[in-house]
């Protein structure tokens, strides 16, 4: 996305001038405190709002067309869907073939085998027959992570995959994301989990009515930056469980709340 401006009907302008370019497969952390901007970022690569200003290109293509193809696979927050929404786990998860099917939507084996793939690989098979209302909170997100595994999408937004899921299923989602980086697909990831960052994320992009900064982890998720972005490194140490300690040549160590390091952070130019 090339200076793109979104500004709300309410007048409100959420995004300002932002930048952001991923051209290889990675795992990119938006990181932002609420409000910043991020889910605005993702509407606007989805084509959900249409920037005033700037440019957003997928693959070479514009949004419109990207969708058509689906190369654009979107993972919603929970708080956007309708829970009540009288369908079914699988029901769910076929939505993410929809684009590939003509108008009477009627399912293809391959549409079918796309759907139980996705359901198997997020260890949902068990529940498919189940009302989406019915799911505990990591069920939820994982179904939506199948819908995107079954769309089979060359870029993959996640809108805080993590809120509210237990340790080992967020090792596992991330696993699963790390997969299909290898898979060849790019991956942009909003998070609140700064702890995870430095092992999980290749490369950061920084939200605050802008994208204040982007690039690799190492050289982004830094305490200045963070700082930036966060409004005081202590808030940020406070939200994320993180300790900052000095690690030589300008460099700070991030601890866990257990003092195990978890990255070096470079200092800012
Ligand atoms: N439909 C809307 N109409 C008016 N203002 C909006 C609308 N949606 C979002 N905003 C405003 O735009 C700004 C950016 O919101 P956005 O949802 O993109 O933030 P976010 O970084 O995703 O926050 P969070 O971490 O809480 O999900 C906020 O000030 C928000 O109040």
């Amino acid at each position: 996305m090339e200076g793109i401006s979104v500004a709300y009907a309410s007048g409100h302008v959420a995004l300002r001038d932002a930048t952001l370019r991923l051209d290889q497969p990675t795992i990119c952390g938006l990181l932002g405190v609420n409000g910043a901007g991020k889910s605005t970022l993702f509407k606007a690569i989805m084509g959900m709002v249409r920037p005033a200003a700037g440019s957003v290109t997928i693959g070479g293509q514009a949004v419109r067309e990207a969708q058509r193809q689906n190369h654009v696979a979107y993972v919603p927050q929970s708080e956007e869907v309708d829970w009540a929404f009288p369908v079914s786990v699988r029901d769910v998860v076929m939505m993410g073939r929809y684009g590939y099917m003509n108008r009477l939507r009627i399912p293809t084996a391959a549409d079918r085998a796309a759907v139980e793939a996705g359901l198997a690989r997020v260890g949902m098979l068990e529940h498919a027959e189940r009302q989406i209302g019915q799911l505990s909170g990591g069920q939820k997100k994982r179904v939506f992570l199948a819908r995107a595994l079954a769309q089979d999408g060359r870029l993959i937004l996640l809108d805080e995959p993590f809120g509210g899921v237990d340790v080992t299923t967020q090792e596992q989602m991330m696993q699963l994301l790390r997969e299909l980086r290898e898979e060849g697909r790019i991956i942009l990831v909003s998070t609140h989990d700064l702890a995870s960052v430095p092992q999980f994320c290749d490369q950061v992009a920084l939200v605050k009515g802008t994208v204040l900064a982007a690039g690799p982890t190492e050289a982004v998720f830094t305490p200045a930056n963070l700082a930036r972005a966060f409004g005081g490194s202590g808030a940020v140490q406070a939200a994320a469980g993180l300790t900052l300690a000095p690690g030589g040549e300008g460099q700070s160590l991030v601890l866990d709340a257990e003092g195990r390091v978890l990255g070096r952070l470079q200092p800012l130019e």
